[in-house]
């Protein structure tokens, strides 16, 4: 669990980053991102998190929603916690539990011939994320909430809807607790993730507004990746043009997501490598980043026939003429 209290101007993004007293908190990034595309979202998103509502934000992987999220909450300006749901999760994970004894002596020698001693032990409440949350009017980002069982997330149908949180255990001798009016939930989910998710509850998606976030527009990508890179916006446009048309081409086991173009835009910009099929170790980078995504042949080994298409994919976008005429390699419609 990660907590932040929001800063003043214009930091809008959050990245994760040791603070000064060794706790974890989030910190503003320098690259953060808005373009045309992104601040409609955005505007569509705090317009139903002021009215009250929770957002979920549910996309593959890559596809920009942690960012999004983090950028929302610190918009709000509230503290913000991050919670990032696990298959171990159970309700004492979110709201927190009764932990150990606190226990207090007391002494009486009023009367010296007489000494009277009264022990007392009273339960140590510690609490999680969706407790202090709840308490003190917090955004709580919930990424990859459907990591975490159903059983686990149930503490929150209450919490959206009554605005209730129901304890298991009383807490400072309270079994509920009001949730403060200024309490916001922002939910993150990748519905093509098989591995460890879980099948989130239609009640408590039938407490938020579903909000799909497929991917980003050119303009956005190739913006994140200048941002990401500090590339010119030509070399960075021609890394997002191959990287997008080998996603539309469905020929992958693996989404090629956002993350390969900014992973091939960065390492470029670091290594000093001309964004250029004429250099060898630009094209390495390339198929390295990428390959290990392709569909493998019928006998479950790379097929060589998709090597050789992603190897003219890259000529193709990066070759010697300057920016590539809008047409596709792998049979993706161009953007
Ligand atoms: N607006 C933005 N500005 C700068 N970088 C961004 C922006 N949006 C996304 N990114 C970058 O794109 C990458 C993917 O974003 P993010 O981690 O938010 O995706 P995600 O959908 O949450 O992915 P996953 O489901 O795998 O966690 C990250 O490296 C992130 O820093």
């Amino acid at each position: 669990m990660a907590r932040h209290t929001p800063q003043p101007a214009d930091n809008a993004s959050a990245d994760l980053a040791d603070g000064p007293d060794s706790t974890l908190q989030l910190q503003p990034g320098p690259g953060h991102v808005r373009t045309t595309a992104l601040d409609a979202l955005a505007t569509r998103a705090l317009g139903y998190l002021h009215a009250g509502n929770a957002v979920h934000f549910r996309g593959p992987a890559g596809s920009g929603k942690t960012k999004l999220a983090l950028d929302l909450a610190q918009r709000l300006g509230r503290p913000v916690l991050l919670l990032v749901g696990d298959d171990s999760f159970d309700t004492k994970s979110l709201v927190g539990e009764a932990s150990g004894l606190k226990t207090r002596r007391v002494v009486d020698r009023y009367i010296t011939s007489v000494m009277k001693v009264e022990t007392e032990s009273a339960p140590i409440w510690l609490d999680r994320a969706l407790s202090i949350a709840c308490a003190e009017g917090c955004t709580l980002v919930y990424d990859e909430f459907n990591r975490a069982p159903a059983s686990a997330n149930n503490v929150l149908l209450t919490v959206l809807e009554e605005r209730i949180l129901v304890l298991p255990k009383p807490r400072h001798g309270e079994g509920t607790l009001r949730v403060h009016p200024e309490f916001r939930a922002i939910f993150t989910s990748n519905p093509h993730d098989h591995a460890g998710a879980h099948a989130a509850q239609d009640a408590l998606l039938d407490r938020m507004i579903t909000i799909d976030v497929e991917g980003f527009d050119r303009e956005t990508e190739v913006a994140i990746a200048v941002a990401h890179s500090g590339l010119p916006f030509v070399d960075a446009g021609r890394i997002v043009d191959m990287v997008r048309d080998f996603r539309r081409s469905r020929e992958w086991t693996q989404r090629p997501t956002l993350r390969c173009s900014i992973a091939i835009a960065r390492m470029a910009g670091q290594l000093g490598l001309r964004v250029t099929a004429e250099e060898e170790r630009f094209v390495q980078l390339c198929l390295d980043v990428l390959a290990s995504r392709l569909k493998p042949g019928p006998d479950g080994v790379p097929d060589p026939r998709h090597r050789q298409m992603l190897v003219r994919l890259i000529e193709h976008f990066c070759g010697a003429g300057g920016p590539a005429p809008r047409g596709t390699v792998f049979g993706g419609v161009a953007a």
